[in-house]
């Protein structure tokens, strides 16, 4: 059998230039320099860190990027202007591999009415200053700002103009994110054939997503002959934001079958990149953000469950383990099935008889009627009161909490085994209410289960909203989770925090 070879596409990160122009976005340059590191590791093939010529921070930025973090070639992103291009070649000038990357628009819009200049000026502009920045860098990307909306004449003069001045990266970007997709990649085709000296250059994309069409236009520009695709992590950037890296990465991946085309990304880096983006920009991710969002590879449905846990291909395409990120495949809420309530009670050591089943069933879903989820705390207390099987080792008893100005919270709870009917009395103090709720509970788990983090959600808003707070807690090196809600946020946490031991215990049926 004849396996056909992929093209590689160079993956060129603008999360900390693109991503980093969303209002709200900005990014401390040591903050950058921590990303940058991160991006490296992702296997980004050129980052652009910043635009140095914006601001003094964004300069030093660059600079000290470029002179630290290895094995990525590092872009200085600049206007047609001399300054701009001084100033991004200074601040790339110790990068172990570097790229000045030029810049200005090729559209009647822009042309009329944000450069006013005329056609001539503005080809002769793009001439002159590629030309300056050539005599600084062997590698010259040229932008054809709005490159979408202008008209393929007009674009192909502006394309052979600066390819005889010696860029060598031609980018055509949907600056506003108009294009359809076989608009945008019969234009690579067209400048690509139809430009002189069209065949000597590579050719990049970069998309914006105005129509939600991000990725799918820069699938159409690698169709049309692109070979670099512009990208940011979780699609932040102007307005709705750019191609994002995780999307356009695993629909390659996902079907590369169909494309043809692979990167060079490390897989199971892509969840924690995309969580440190997010944490750094203080940008959600949306539950179903594809790939990296909450519900990604979540699932509530019963014949979904179902499908799922016979064989996980029946209603997934992608596998979240080889993204780094934590299987927690089935949420349990009014349209889930048996199939799922057995599975998750056998989780917990409890084995269900077809009536013990049924009863459960109908319990849950009166419960499931009137909650958004139901918590593995919850349901195990109706596998008690429906079975009479004893499902947890651990139970939270009393808790205070005092939160207020004081420098430090305190937390007192009393923690029930169980099995031996023993009841202990804990109190600690945190930086918060939920760090010394935690560690009082802690003081109560006689094993050494480790706390592995914490994540609260709000379900539904106004004066009757729960918070959902799932745990995760390590044993004997492997990972437990364990998920409560509560109108009351640091009890959510609290029992979520009884749950992911109570999983850790149960699962591996020590009690
Ligand atoms: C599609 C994109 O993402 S493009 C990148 C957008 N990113 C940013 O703008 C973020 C960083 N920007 C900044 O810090 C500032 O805007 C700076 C430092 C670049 C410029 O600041 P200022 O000199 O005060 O100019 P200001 O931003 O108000 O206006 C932009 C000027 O650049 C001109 N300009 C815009 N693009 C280009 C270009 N590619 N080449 C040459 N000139 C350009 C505009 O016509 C305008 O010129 P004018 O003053 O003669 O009217
Ligand atoms: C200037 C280019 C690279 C850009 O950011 C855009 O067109 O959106």
């Amino acid at each position: 059998m004849i396996i056909p070879v992929k093209k590689r596409i160079q993956i060129f990160d603008t999360t900390l230039r693109d991503g980093e122009q969303a209002p709200g976005a900005s990014l401390t340059p040591e903050q950058k320099i921590l990303l940058a590191y991160k991006l490296a590791d992702l296997g980004v093939d050129v980052m652009e860190p910043g635009f140095p010529i914006s601001s003094p921070g964004d300069f030093a930025a660059v600079q000290t990027i470029s002179r630290k973090v290895r094995n990525v070639e590092i872009c200085g992103f600049a206007r047609a202007v001399k300054g701009d291009i001084d100033a991004a070649v200074r601040a790339t000038q110790d990068a172990e591999r570097r790229r000045i990357h030029l810049f200005i628009s090729s559209s009647d819009i822009h042309l009329q009415h944000q450069l006013r200049m005329s056609r001539a000026e503005v080809v002769a502009k793009a001439r002159e200053m590629t030309a300056y920045a050539r005599q600084f860098s062997d590698v010259v990307e040229f932008t054809a700002m709005d490159a979408a909306r202008t008209g393929i004449d007009d674009l192909i003069e502006m394309i052979e103009a600066v390819i005889e001045e010696g860029a060598s990266i031609i980018n055509l970007p949907d600056t506003v994110g108009y294009a359809l997709p076989h608009e945008y990649g019969e234009m690579f085709r067209r400048v690509r054939l139809g430009a002189r000296g069209g065949e000597t250059v590579s050719y990049s994309a970069h998309c914006h997503n105005d129509l939600g069409l991000a990725v799918a236009n820069s699938l159409a520009a690698i169709d049309g002959g692109a070979t670099q695709i512009e990208v940011t992590v979780n699609g932040v950037g102007e307005r709705t934001g750019n191609c994002a890296l995780e999307e356009l990465v695993m629909a390659l991946e996902t079907r590369g079958d169909a494309i043809g085309a692979e990167t060079g990304i490390v897989l199971d880096k892509l969840y924690d990149t995309s969580r440190l983006i997010s944490g750094a920009m203080h940008f959600p991710i949306a539950y179903n953000k594809p790939v990296v969002g909450r519900n990604a590879f979540q699932h509530e449905s019963g014949i979904h469950q179902d499908g799922l846990l016979k064989d996980r291909s029946t209603y997934e395409i992608m596998d979240p383990e080889r993204l780094g990120i934590p299987r927690s495949m089935i949420i349990l809420g009014k349209h889930s099935g048996r199939h799922a309530l057995k599975d998750r009670a056998a989780k917990y050591g409890i084995t269900l008889e077809p009536a013990e089943l049924d009863a459960l069933y109908e319990s849950f879903k009166e419960t499931a009627d009137r909650q958004k989820v139901v918590s593995d705390d919850q349901l195990l207390q109706m596998v008690s009161s429906t079975t009479g099987q004893q499902a947890q080792v651990y139970e939270l008893g009393e808790v205070q909490v005092l939160a207020g100005s004081a420098q430090r919270r305190v937390a007192a709870v009393t923690v029930r085994h169980l099995k031996s009917g023993q009841e202990t009395s804990h109190t600690s103090t945190g930086d918060g209410p939920l760090e010394a709720i935690i560690a009082a509970i802690g003081q109560g788990i006689s094993e050494d289960i480790d706390f592995a983090g914490l994540e609260l959600h709000s379900l539904g808003s106004g004066e009757n909203a729960q918070a959902e707070a799932a745990v995760m807690v390590e044993w004997e090196g492997l990972k437990f989770r364990g998920t409560a809600t509560h109108q009351d946020i640091i009890m959510a946490a609290g029992i979520a925090y009884i749950a992911a031991c109570n999983a850790a215990l149960l699962s591996t049926q020590i009690v």
